[in-house]
């Protein structure tokens, strides 16, 4: 087939528009005619039909779908290619252009590369589809003619078969291009189409490491059988021999084929594989970016001699199509990359933020989360930058970008908004002081001084945290009050976090000095422990005591564990103070013991964080070892939501406990997962019933109903029901009627110091059942 110089019509209503494609394509050959509109478009055509025709979309009058859809339904002007042009780069429109009937599609500003190879290919199609009709016509003229040469006829068939899948290959895979922007797509199509449009037997694609020989098979179809497995040990074992062809493609950068395997020596290896699944000839076209191999196109057919000119020419067109559109992919990803990720510290930049931020609105507000923005500012930054330069400068905004990533949970966002603004979203933050410990942490963060070229630099920052949805239910409004509260830490000097409200700053302020006491009340050996005793509701008996913690403040008097317990657990100063409570208690209950004192267990509190830790079991059997407590007058108190968080770990350090003798009780039941079902395989001994069944159960049905089904299924389960809360005659009436075995609550007795619970115990007392001791 050879080729007339090709005419393309270039319709567009902007004259600059046509004056610049003609540019582009005279160039390249072409010869170029121009229409203003829809309309001149169609009786040009009618004249003198152009080989191919660049046609915009939006014009006056008649738009280039009316003009598409209108050549594609004439028989005459149906073969004409088209590509149309526009500005709009959505889905949408490329589907209606190509709807329209158009075979392609660019997106305006056009790149001349990308209109150069597209033109081209649709002209060779063209070429292919002229080609194949004048071989119908002669097909046609030799059936009339039924005594002309049979073996002409024959030869034109197979010719015109071939030429059919050709075509077909060289469309599907163009058409594939301009549908698939994402790189595993493309390949696994091109296979596709290869095999079940080509009719190759087997066809695999695979992608090239930068030093330009290792390979991987990333996608394949066909008759395989296992064959890619084999070529993939072959590459991991580095047996570059048996990937002969494969690599002679990648050295000379140009197809290889092999068109009778079975009778090759150089692939002798594969002889036998390849005659199991009828791969008889086969061809290797290297896919190029920037002039180096990226990957290979494999190709195998079952027909001895398959791979003549036309066809490698064909598939050499194929794979620089596919090359093509893998540059673009890179082209466009690079793109991508820019506009959403912060160059110098790979962060996401200001517009994904932005994304980001707006879809974490939404869920907050789907799922009625809280949320929370910190604006974070280098506080000296302009020093390093004047006095160290702005090489320095980069340097201190990566190390400072990597240290906030760290600090983050997974889900959050950290970004760069420009200059030394970082921005944070706590996704799905648990209580507003989430946030506040985060900034903190940060804070902390950077009291430790960082090395920059040599010079070692103290930067603290200054931090303005926002809460959705009281500080602004939209990122804008969110933003505004963050920014707002960094522009407050700033003025309180730097190196500080503020809230945007007073009132938030106030409660931040009372809980880190609350957190600074807490650090040294340990050490000043503030804190105390009172106890509450637990009576058998049958015979009155003191069963046992809980140990409550106390803080005797220096300044705010006795602390009650609600006002600080949660500021230790978050601290981590939970751990040490756990340690210091299970000790004091054991020895507590030892010394009472010592001293002759009827022998009761002794409840400890444990913390989710302490039963999270790794070696509790251990300290508390050290515990129990250094007091010389019994371990069956310990008893530790864990809730439903700690049991619950990780069923498999937790039956098995409760599992460990129940093995050294310590007994376990499931506090505040009945709030939490009410998963009775699960407690069967826990080794527990007593559930506790939540102080908020017990306040209401002789006014309010249901409440009384739970408890009653509490116990009863707790019995079933053989664990022992301590109620907890019991303050009136009334409650433990019910609850005795109901078989509650313990009680506990300030109807007995409140919790109490050491010297007055020693006094009860010393009295061997049996606790009034019917007036209440210390209300
Ligand atoms: N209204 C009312 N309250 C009653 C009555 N009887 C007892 N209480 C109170 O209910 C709480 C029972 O302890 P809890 O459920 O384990 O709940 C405890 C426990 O979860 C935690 N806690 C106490 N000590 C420790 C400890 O050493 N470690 C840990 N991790 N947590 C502790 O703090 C929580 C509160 O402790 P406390 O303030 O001592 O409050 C105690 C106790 O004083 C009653 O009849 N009516």
């Amino acid at each position: 087939m050879t080729s007339p110089i090709a005419t393309i019509l270039i319709v567009d209503d902007e004259p600059k528009n046509r004056s610049l494609l003609e540019v582009l394509l005279k160039p390249e050959g072409y010869l170029t005619v121009t229409a203003n509109s829809g309309e001149e478009a169609l009786a040009m055509v009618e004249e003198n039909p152009p080989d191919l025709i660049l046609l915009d979309v939006m014009m006056p009058g008649m738009d280039g779908y009316d003009v598409a859809a209108k050549l594609k339904t004439n028989p005459a002007t149906r073969n004409l290619p088209i590509i149309m042009l526009s500005a709009l780069d959505d889905r949408g429109s490329k589907l209606a252009g190509l709807s329209a009937g158009a075979e392609d599609f660019l997106t305006k500003p056009i790149d001349r590369a990308e209109l150069w190879v597209r033109v081209r290919n649709l002209l060779r199609l063209k070429e292919y589809s002229d080609f194949l009709a004048q071989h119908n016509q002669l097909l046609e003229q030799a059936v009339r003619g039924r005594n002309e040469e049979i073996t002409e006829r024959k030869r034109a068939e197979t010719q015109i078969i071939r030429l059919n899948r050709l075509y077909a290959i060289l469309s599907d895979i163009n058409a594939a291009i301009v549908r698939i922007r994402n790189r595993q797509e493309l390949y696994t199509e091109a296979c596709r189409i290869a095999v079940e449009h080509g009719h190759f037997r087997m066809a695999w694609i695979g992608s090239v490491d930068s030093k330009g020989t290792g390979l991987s098979p990333l996608a394949w179809s066909g008759f395989d059988e296992g064959y890619l497995d084999k070529i993939t040990l072959a590459i991991r074992n580095n047996e570059a021999d048996t990937l002969v062809l494969a690599m002679r493609a990648l050295q000379e950068k140009k197809p290889v084929v092999c068109n009778d395997i079975d009778s090759d020596p150089k692939l002798a290896h594969w002889h036998i594989d390849a005659r199991q699944r009828d791969y008889r000839s086969m061809g290797v076209f290297p896919l190029m970016g920037d002039d180096q191999p990226v990957g290979l196109f494999v190709l195998y057919a079952s027909e001895l001699n398959f791979f003549d000119m036309e066809e490698i020419k064909l598939l050499t067109e194929v794979t620089a199509n596919i090359s093509y559109a893998l540059e673009y992919i890179k082209k466009e990803e690079k793109l991508n990359y820019l506009a959403y990720n912060d160059v110098l510290t790979g962060l996401p930049s200001r517009t994904l933020f932005h994304d980001r931020l707006v879809q974490a609105l939404t869920n907050a507000h789907r799922h009625r989360d809280r949320l929370g923005v910190l604006f974070i500012d280098l506080d000296n930054f302009k020093n390093v930058n004047d006095s160290l330069g702005h090489h320095a400068g980069d340097m201190l905004l990566k190390q400072v970008a990597a240290m906030f990533s760290v600090c983050m949970r997974e889900g959050d966002t950290v970004a760069r908004l420009g200059g030394d603004e970082f921005v944070v979203i706590l996704d799905s933050m648990t209580s507003e002081d989430d946030a506040w410990m985060v900034s903190q942490k940060i804070l902390k963060l950077m009291t430790k001084p960082l090395t920059i070229e040599g010079h070692e630099l103290l930067v603290t920052c200054s931090i303005g945290i926002a809460l959705y949805p009281k500080d602004g239910e939209d990122a804008k409004a969110l933003l505004q009050s963050a920014d707002g509260a960094l522009y407050l830490a700033k003025n309180k000097g730097r190196n500080n976090a503020q809230f945007c409200t007073a009132e938030m700053n106030a409660k931040a302020l009372e809980r880190l000095t609350l957190e600074n006491d807490l650090r040294q009340a340990i050490n000043r050996q503030e804190f105390l422990l009172h106890y509450q005793p637990r009576v058998d509701l049958i015979s009155g008996e003191i069963t046992g005591m809980e140990a409550l913690v106390r803080w005797q403040h220096p300044v705010q008097g006795l602390l009650y564990p609600t006002k600080f317990i949660p500021v230790a657990e978050e601290s981590g100063l939970i751990v040490p103070l756990g340690e210091w409570v299970l000790r004091t208690a054991c020895e507590q209950n030892k010394a009472w013991q010592r001293a002759g004192l009827k022998p009761v267990s002794i409840a400890v509190n444990l913390s989710a964080r302490q039963f999270k830790q790794q070696d509790l079991v251990e300290i508390v059997t050290r515990m129990l070892k250094e007091t010389e407590l019994d371990p069956s007058y310990l008893e530790l108190e864990l809730t439903e939501s700690m049991v619950m968080q990780n069923v498999e770990a937790a039956i098995a350090t409760l599992s460990q406990f129940q093995a050294i003798g310590v007994k376990l009780a499931i506090d505040d039941f009945g709030i939490g997962y009410s998963s009775l079902n699960y407690l069967k395989h826990f080794p527990i001994s007593f559930l506790k019933i939540d102080q908020s069944f017990v306040r209401d159960i002789t006014t309010n049905r249901d409440d009384a109903i739970i408890a009653k089904i509490i116990i009863s299924m707790a019995h079933d389960l053989g664990l022992k029901v301590i109620a907890e809360g019991v303050e009136t005659d009334g409650q433990k009436s019910f609850l005795s009627l109901h078989h509650c075995d313990e009680m506990q609550g300030y109807f007995f007795s409140m919790p109490i110091p050491a010297e007055e619970f020693e006094i009860l115990l010393r009295e061997r007392c049996c606790m009034s059942m019917t007036k209440p001791r210390l209300l």
